[in-house]
């Protein structure tokens, strides 16, 4: 029996526990530059050792994203990319044979426009393994939860230093995984970290049995280890995204298609412990 897609995330993070790694997740942001090249990316991205990757659905009001993000959307946007595109594309990569675990990453609104269980039913049947919305309303979480959890879906949290009263309320209806916002602000590549930072992820470690996963701002083989210490897996999405960016010109060519793939597949494979 073909393992729930759900449950291929947690046993994807449980063979990791087993092996002492940790989970390197890329985010990229589906249709940049193009659908097409999005499913090579992701083939790229499998094949430089990625356990997990952040579907990202492009959005025209991306309040939690840096430049680097906005710009991928605006990219992917320009080829009229919607949430329902973009849970295709996670199907059509399952054709492909890509077997990564897929977590969808969308603000709320996509969702809330597409209509709930026309949501679900599409996730579920696309194969997706986990859910992320930053800006799920908390009046709306509820319903949603249960949709997902009805959906098989993993609805995995997003916890911030910023959520400390309310920690224990979100763990108690986390899935999947828990996602530690490392610093306030929006997404992109940081130099450093506050050091409070270890605090916050081992005071959510302290609270859940789930796995841990940090992002924000990761965008070196040193960031993926010093994290990799503290946590179970490491967000890697700006930094990813960039260089998508810096091979556009390759990508947009048959002639040097290859090599603009090749450096994204060896820009990750560094980060891969
Ligand atoms: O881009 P960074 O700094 O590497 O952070 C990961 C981030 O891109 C990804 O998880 C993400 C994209 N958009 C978001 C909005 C909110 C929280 C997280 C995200």
């Amino acid at each position: 029996m073909s393992l729930t897609a759900g449950r291929l995330l947690d046993d994807t993070f449980a063979k990791l526990k087993t092996a002492g790694k940790t989970a390197l997740i890329p985010f990229i942001t589906v249709g940049d530059p193009d659908p097409e090249t999005t499913l090579d990316i992701l083939a790229a991205l499998e094949e430089a050792g990625a356990d997990v990757v952040e579907l990202g659905v492009p959005y025209s009001d991306p309040l939690a994203d840096g430049p680097v993000i906005q710009r991928a959307s605006e990219r992917a946007l320009v080829h009229g990319i919607t949430v329902a595109s973009c849970i295709e594309t996670a199907a059509k990569a399952r054709e492909r044979g890509i077997r990564l675990p897929f977590v969808l990453f969308t603000y709320y609104n996509p969702v809330f426009q597409m209509g709930s269980d026309r949501f679900f039913a599409a996730v579920k049947e696309a194969g997706i393994s986990g859910l992320i919305i930053p800006d799920l309303p908390y009046e709306e979480a509820e319903e949603v939860l249960g949709l997902a959890d009805a959906a098989g879906v993993k609805l995995i949290p997003l916890v911030a230093p910023t959520s400390s009263g309310r920690i224990a309320q979100i763990l108690e209806r986390a899935r999947g995984f828990v996602y530690c916002v490392s610093s306030l602000g929006v997404t992109g590549e940081r130099a450093t970290f506050n050091a409070s930072v270890d605090d916050f992820i081992a005071s959510v470690k302290a609270q859940t049995d789930l796995p841990v996963a940090v992002g924000f701002g990761i965008s070196s083989r040193e960031q993926v280890e010093r994290f990799a210490a503290i946590c179970d897996g490491a967000v890697v999405g700006s930094a990813i995204v960039r260089k998508i960016e810096e091979s556009l010109s390759q990508l947009a060519q048959a002639s040097t298609r290859d090599q603009g793939l090749l450096q994204i597949r060896d820009f990750v494979a560094k980060l891969r412990l």
